[in-house]
């Protein structure tokens, strides 16, 4: 009997780490004779309509499927995986154009490593002989190994295509042409395919052509309405799989693959382990009795129990109301890193949430259950929309989401013709605002340690130092701060998210800090986030701020007004918020007096408390507010040091909230005079 020789499919995952609503896997599995696609693509039922792109994209023709997870040697550095540790790798550090920083940090680097290996595991598990290869290098250079190992001898078998989902981010999009070219000169199938991951699908999109796609959110979302109705229903889960090929080319030299999850997470830490500090005098430490709010490993069996417990417990009906929150694991839903792997679809989450809507499943006894589509879920899926929006801005924008002008790259000009282009200071060089860049420098190590003197601020960046996560509601106080109230290059600020946030998502991370630094999609340029303000609206008990800095749980908040009465004494909050402002007595009691971070923040918010004439009760209508006592804002903020610019707090929105709060502040009682 002749031996008949293995015809291979080559699948390079990317940020598609799943077995489930994955278009290439569930096509891949309808081409063995075991499996059959689980419904008709009639279908009444749409959460199960096979909604497949395969007729589309399935004429190639294999008996093996190899799945290979390329380490890319531009986004994460992989001298960690050298056979021998005295050799020198041949591809330069993994590190950031701006500020010379690692491109992916040891939060992320652990997660990834965890949802690839549980990936191996499931595909081991479908008990077909598949599973999954790691390589590292570049992509091209990988698959061009692959198909010219293949091609030396026929016996080992035969590439018959090369399939990857498309990916919008500029690095991403040379690689795919790069490894197209690579199977074009094998003469080898290539097939790009759509990685079904976003909330509405490509082939839903409501225009032709990318570059008629709304410059305002609004505009996009409103076309899109009921958003509720637009998602395809999720791919079945594949239960069978050509196996892999007998053969396979190992890792080139002079890399080694590791064989267990802790290895791998060894090789990817170590490197990045040279500098354990990340060049900080002072590392945020994690302190004591405060727990990570993302303490989530990476997979899709992780991702879906995450979704699971959001669904069951309520949390994601209540998400409305409970997603300004920066402390805990429920105030949001903490999908964003599984989502940015592609461990878990935004489809999936949209009819996870369906099936409560409808009445189905978990959660029987929670209030909403069976009755359609409430606040919570309604506001997840606004949010879902967003990451659809900041993906599509990078498919228009391009290479120009990275750019220090950011998409409004066209000079600006003023009344006089005069250029309105905003001068950022730089760490290796003057901005050109007569700024000093080694005192830019200092300040940048103020703020990734945590001690630019601003309670919030260093809260957060302190928190993400640790654990690699903080809130979205910290993440635009952080990236306002730096950006406008210390006026650095904000490239750097998203350099230092890009290395060390667990969900880092290139179009999230990117569009996020251009449209807060002012250069990106903003209809309403120039906004300004006061971080005292927003303080006293989202961490009014202080809570967030005592938990990651340690150095301030001594101030106590309350004081006593009579019997069994106590209330918040706002010369101790303001003191929280900017600790430069307690009273020399204070400081002293705490250990703080002549501390740097303390004494000489980077930024004196001015922002005054008082009672409001009228003896309102200081209450926010948004649900922030007064804590006990009303309060008026007044003055202009000031930084210090390097002569920085006047900061303003126009309105102070979550970024995607444009059209849902009024432009003016509900909530009475606080108001910042700066805002105009
Ligand atoms: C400066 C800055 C940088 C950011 N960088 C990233 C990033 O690298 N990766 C990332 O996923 N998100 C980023 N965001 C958006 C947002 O902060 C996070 O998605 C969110 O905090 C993640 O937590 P969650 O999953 O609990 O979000 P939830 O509040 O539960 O939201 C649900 C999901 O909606 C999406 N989402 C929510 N808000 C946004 C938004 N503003 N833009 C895009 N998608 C959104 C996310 O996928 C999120 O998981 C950034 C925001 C800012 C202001």
């Amino acid at each position: 009997m002749s031996k008949v020789q293995p015809r291979i499919l080559l699948y390079i995952l990317r940020r598609d780490i799943r077995l489930s609503d994955n278009p290439i896997f569930h096509a891949a599995s309808l081409k063995t004779s075991r499996s059959k696609p689980s419904t008709t693509p009639t279908s009444p039922d749409r959460r199960h309509r096979d909604d497949s792109l395969f007729s589309a994209y399935g004429d190639t023709s294999f008996t093996h499927l190899l799945p290979v997870y390329v380490f890319s040697a531009n986004q994460i550095e992989i001298s960690g995986f050298l056979s021998n540790q005295s050799e020198t790798s041949p591809y330069p550090e993994a590190r950031s154009d701006v500020a010379r920083v690692w491109r992916t940090g040891p939060h992320r680097a652990k997660f990834i490593a965890q949802g690839l290996w549980s990936l191996k595991e499931r595909l081991q598990e479908l008990n077909c002989g598949s599973g999954l290869e790691l390589r590292v290098g570049r992509v091209r250079e990988v698959v061009s190994n692959i198909l010219d190992w293949y091609s030396k001898d026929e016996n080992d078998g035969e590439i018959s295509g090369v399939w990857m989902t498309d990916d919008d981010g500029t690095e991403e999009k040379e690689d795919e042409r790069l490894v197209k070219k690579v199977a074009e000169q094998h003469d080898v199938d290539f097939k790009l395919w759509k990685d079904e991951k976003f909330y509405i699908d490509d082939r839903d999109l409501p225009y032709k052509h990318i570059s008629e796609l709304s410059g305002v959110y609004t505009t996009y979302r409103k076309g899109l309405e009921p958003l509720r109705d637009r998602p395809r229903a999720c791919l079945p889960t594949p239960t069978h799989l050509p196996p892999l090929p007998p053969h396979i080319p190992p890792q080139e030299q002079p890399f080694s693959i590791p064989s267990s999850l802790d290895e791998l997470k060894k090789v990817l830490i170590t490197p990045l382990e040279k500098d354990p500090t990340y060049t900080l005098t002072e590392p945020p430490k994690w302190p004591t009795d405060v727990q990570s709010a993302h303490p989530f490993s990476g997979g899709e069996n992780s991702a879906q129990n995450r979704l699971s417990h959001l669904i069951s417990s309520g949390a994601m009906s209540s998400y409305k109301a409970t997603r300004n929150g920066m402390l805990g694991l429920d105030f949001s839903t903490k999908l964003s890193a599984f989502l940015a792997q592609g461990h878990l679809t935004a489809r999936q989450i949209h009819w996870a949430m369906s099936e409560f809507e409808a009445g189905r499943g978990p959660g029987r006894c929670l209030e909403g259950y069976g009755k359609g589509e409430n606040e919570g879920t309604a506001a997840v899926r606004f949010e879902l929309l967003w990451r659809d929006y900041m993906r599509l801005c990078l498919r228009k924008y391009g290479y120009k989401m990275f750019s220090l002008n950011g998409i409004q790259s066209c000079d600006k000009k003023g009344q006089n013709g005069e250029s309105q282009k905003k001068r950022w200071k730089q760490l290796h060089k003057s901005g050109g605002a007569g700024d000093d860049p080694n005192k830019t420098l200092e300040a940048y190590s103020r703020f990734r340690s945590g001690r630019t003197g601003v309670g919030l601020i260093d809260a957060s960046n302190r928190e993400l130092f640790v654990t690699g996560y903080t809130s979205n509601r910290a993440r635009q106080n952080v990236a306002s701060f730096l950006s406008s109230h210390l006026n650095i290059d904000w490239r750097i600020g998203a350099e230092w998210y890009e290395c060390f946030l667990i969900d880092y998502d290139v179009a999230s991370n990117w569009g996020n800090w251009q449209y807060v630094a002012g250069v990106g999609n903003d209809p309403r340029q120039g906004r300004v986030f006061n971080p005292v303000k927003q303080a006293l609206d989202y961490d009014k008990h202080g809570e967030y701020i005592k938990s990651w800095v340690p150095e301030l749980r001594g101030i106590k908040l309350t004081r006593t007004i009579g019997p069994g009465r106590e209330e918040v004494d706002q010369q101790k909050l303001m003191g929280l918020y900017q600790p430069w402002k307690l009273s020399d007595w204070e400081k002293d009691n705490l250990g703080l007096k002549g501390v740097e971070w303390v004494e000489q923040p980077l930024a004196r918010i001015n922002f005054q408390v008082g009672r409001v004439r009228g003896g309102h009760d200081g209450r926010s209508k948004r649900g922030g507010g007064g804590g006990g006592g009303s309060w008026r804002g007044r003055g202009r903020g000031q930084s210090q040091g390097q002569g920085q610019g006047q900061c303003s707090e126009r309105n102070f929105k979550r970024t995607g909230d444009a059209e849902k709060w009024p432009r003016k502040e509900e909530g009475p009682t606080i108001v910042s005079s700066e805002r105009t």
